[in-house]
């Protein structure tokens, strides 16, 4: 699908301040008109002034064009009732239910949602959040695939896959992302995106620990390979495309994530493999690691569609239930040969 639409400015509504929002508001705000929300008050009113975000993605200028507030009201009604205009939410995934519940009182026409991961408490995936609180009226979608923030903003290329049922907003949003090194794919697999940027994150924090235990580049690629396997079997099990998994939104953000030391998740395994506390790792971050809070929720949905997931279940057994990070690896090396495929 050709870029159609990139030629005239649209107007983006950045719901979420956070290290991915902004930088998403900087790569765009070149070339659309971009109002960046953030939940923030004093936070926003300094970002507007200093024209940097000093929280969330310090050391990186706001561009002129980019409007910053703090005015929920002001950020839907830049794109309120407009069919060509696309609403972003880019906070963590705990915040997409009470942002979309916000946004029922409005004509929202294209939603799209930064997010990876499971709700914690639902075990749902995030379209299955907005279709909760918005209904069918709204075409929806999910951005994904590897793309650190900070690689963003700097204007580093990257490549990202829009899912959606909707062929119009996979249009629109190929037509405003792409380009200026940024390429978009598209797809209608919206289970098996979400479900590929929910469980990379778990895997990221396995091959943190993995890595920090210092075990090796062998012991790395086989976690990925074998992660890979677990994510298409839960994906396939959800409804997803087997396709899908060997994409940006699965094979390619699982190797950024796991490789990559900007990863938050990453560096939550390589701080738990130096021994220290799952709650000071976190507060030391800043910044949400998602596969902490999904990690429950893809043990329990594992267990649900009886699908084997070794290397999740010895994550969350670190994270939930007091196992060391030896014992997280002494679980996978000693279970029994099986056959690749399985
Ligand atoms: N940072 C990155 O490189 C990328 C992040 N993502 C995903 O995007 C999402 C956001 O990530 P970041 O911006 O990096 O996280 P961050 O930790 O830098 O910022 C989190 C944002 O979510 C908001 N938030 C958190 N809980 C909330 C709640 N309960 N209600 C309303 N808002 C809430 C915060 O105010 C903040 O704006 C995550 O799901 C992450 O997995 C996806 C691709 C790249
Ligand atoms: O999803 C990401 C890159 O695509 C970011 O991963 P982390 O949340 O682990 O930093």
């Amino acid at each position: 699908m050709q870029a159609s639409k990139a030629a005239h400015p649209v107007k983006i509504s950045i719901l979420g301040a956070g290290a991915w929002g902004t930088a998403l508001a900087i790569a765009l705000a070149d070339r659309h008109q971009v109002l960046l929300w953030g939940r923030d008050e004093q936070a926003m009113r300094s970002a507007a002034t200093t024209r940097e975000n000093a929280a969330y993605l310090p050391g990186f200028a706001l561009p002129d064009s980019l409007q910053v507030t703090s005015g929920f009201d002001e950020a839907v009604a830049h794109v309120a009732g407009n069919p060509e205009a696309l609403l972003i939410v880019a906070s963590a995934v705990a915040g997409l239910r009470p942002l979309t519940q916000r946004l029922q009182a409005h004509p929202i026409p294209n939603l799209v949602w930064l997010c990876k991961g499971f709700e914690e408490q639902t075990r749902l995936l995030p379209h299955q959040v907005a279709r909760d609180m918005l209904g069918t009226e709204v075409a929806l979608g999910a951005l994904s695939g590897p793309s650190f923030a900070q690689e963003v903003a700097r204007g580093l290329p990257c490549a990202l896959t829009i899912a959606s049922d909707s062929p119009a907003l996979r249009e629109l949003v190929v037509g405003a992302v792409h380009g200026h090194g940024m390429r978009v794919y598209s797809t209608d697999d919206l289970v098996g995106v979400e479900v590929g940027g929910a469980v990379k994150n778990i895997l990221a924090i396995a091959t943190g620990v993995v890595d920090g235990l210092g075990l090796g580049l062998n012991a790395r690629a086989a976690l990925i390979t074998r992660g890979l396997a677990e994510i298409t079997r839960l994906g396939i099990a959800l409804g997803g495309r087997a396709e899908t998994f060997m994409g940006l939104a699965g094979i390619g953000d699982l190797i950024l994530t796991c490789t990559g030391d900007l990863s938050r998740n990453r560096q939550v395994g390589l701080g738990l493999a130096q021994g220290k506390k799952l709650d000071a790792i976190v507060t030391e971050l800043g910044h949400v690691a998602e596969g902490v809070r999904c990690a429950r929720a893809v043990r329990a949905l594992a267990a649900q569609h009886q699908v084997e997931m070794p290397i999740a279940n010895a994550v969350a057994a670190v994270l939930f239930d007091g196992g060391s990070p030896r014992d997280m690896v002494e679980s996978l090396l000693s279970r029994d040969p099986r056959d690749e495929r399985a």
